[in-house]
């Protein structure tokens, strides 16, 4: 892929106490890149994407947004990134619409007008019946359009998503993997722990697979098959339970 990195870790380190979470870590996400994190439950995936958001403090090495160090300036660099975590949060009783215009004028300082979040909902497949369709009665895979919405709002340069597809029947991660296809051709970078080896060569431009702690494999995703990834990953994790 072309153009600077918009995701990078120079030798990212994170410990708990004697425990190293995160051993250095060098990756490099270009614009239109979808990198997928496999590995093991603990393996520093979660901490790797807590990073990034600087919800954590590195121990060592830095993360950066477009080339911004996010413990220097995390305000600046929460402007280029856009989080949708596992649970996805929104305000049950509001509707759809609502809760865009709420995230959306947090991300911008204003809300944009309601022709605007309407197209942003349809962007995202979700049609004015589901936008004014309070939250509470929203599918996962429909909360998680609203956070993609938001993420188009604010035009995220980098988009980091915890576990996506968990939770998701196959016809709605299907729907899901269209959009952040759709978010990578128009150059957004995107991070994506997974453990959903199949949706991950579906879908990732490049895939990592982590084992404690360490990224053991930056593999090409279109140079390997779902069997070949499987046996690696197996080959991998044998030894670590
Ligand atoms: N707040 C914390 N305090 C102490 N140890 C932690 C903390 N957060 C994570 N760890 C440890 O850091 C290591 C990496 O955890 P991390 O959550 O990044 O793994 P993961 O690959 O995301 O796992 P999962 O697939 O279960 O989400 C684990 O050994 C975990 O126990």
């Amino acid at each position: 892929m072309e153009g600077p990195p918009v995701l990078e870790a120079i030798g990212l380190t994170k410990r708990y106490g004697d425990q190293i979470a995160l051993h250095p870590l060098d990756l490099c996400i270009r614009p239109g890149e979808i990198y997928c994190l496999l590995g093991a439950n603990g393996a520093g995936k979660t901490t790797t994407v807590n990073l990034f958001l600087n919800f954590i403090a590195p121990d060592g090495g830095q993360a950066l947004v477009h080339g911004v160090d996010v413990t220097r300036e995390p305000v600046a660099t929460k402007h280029y990134l856009a989080y949708i975590p596992e649970q996805v949060n929104l305000y049950g009783t509001l509707t759809g619409l609502e809760n865009l215009r709420y995230f959306a004028a947090l991300a911008l300082g204003e809300a944009p007008p309601r022709a605007r979040l309407l197209e942003l909902m349809a962007q995202v497949g979700l049609d004015a019946s589901a936008a004014d369709k309070r939250v509470a009665a929203y599918s996962k895979g429909m909360r998680q359009k609203i956070w993609i919405a938001v993420a188009l709002a604010k035009e995220a340069k980098a988009l980091l998503l915890d576990e996506p597809t968990s939770g998701l029947d196959p016809h709605a991660a299907a729907d899901f993997t269209g959009l952040l296809q759709q978010a990578s051709e128009a150059g957004v970078a995107i991070l994506a722990t997974t453990h959903d080896l199949f949706h991950a060569r579906q879908t990732a431009t490049r895939i990592g697979i982590m084992k404690q702690g360490r990224l053991v494999e930056n593999l090409d995703a279109a140079q390997i098959n779902d069997t070949d990834l499987q046996a690696l990953y197996l080959q991998h994790m044998r030894g670590t339970e």
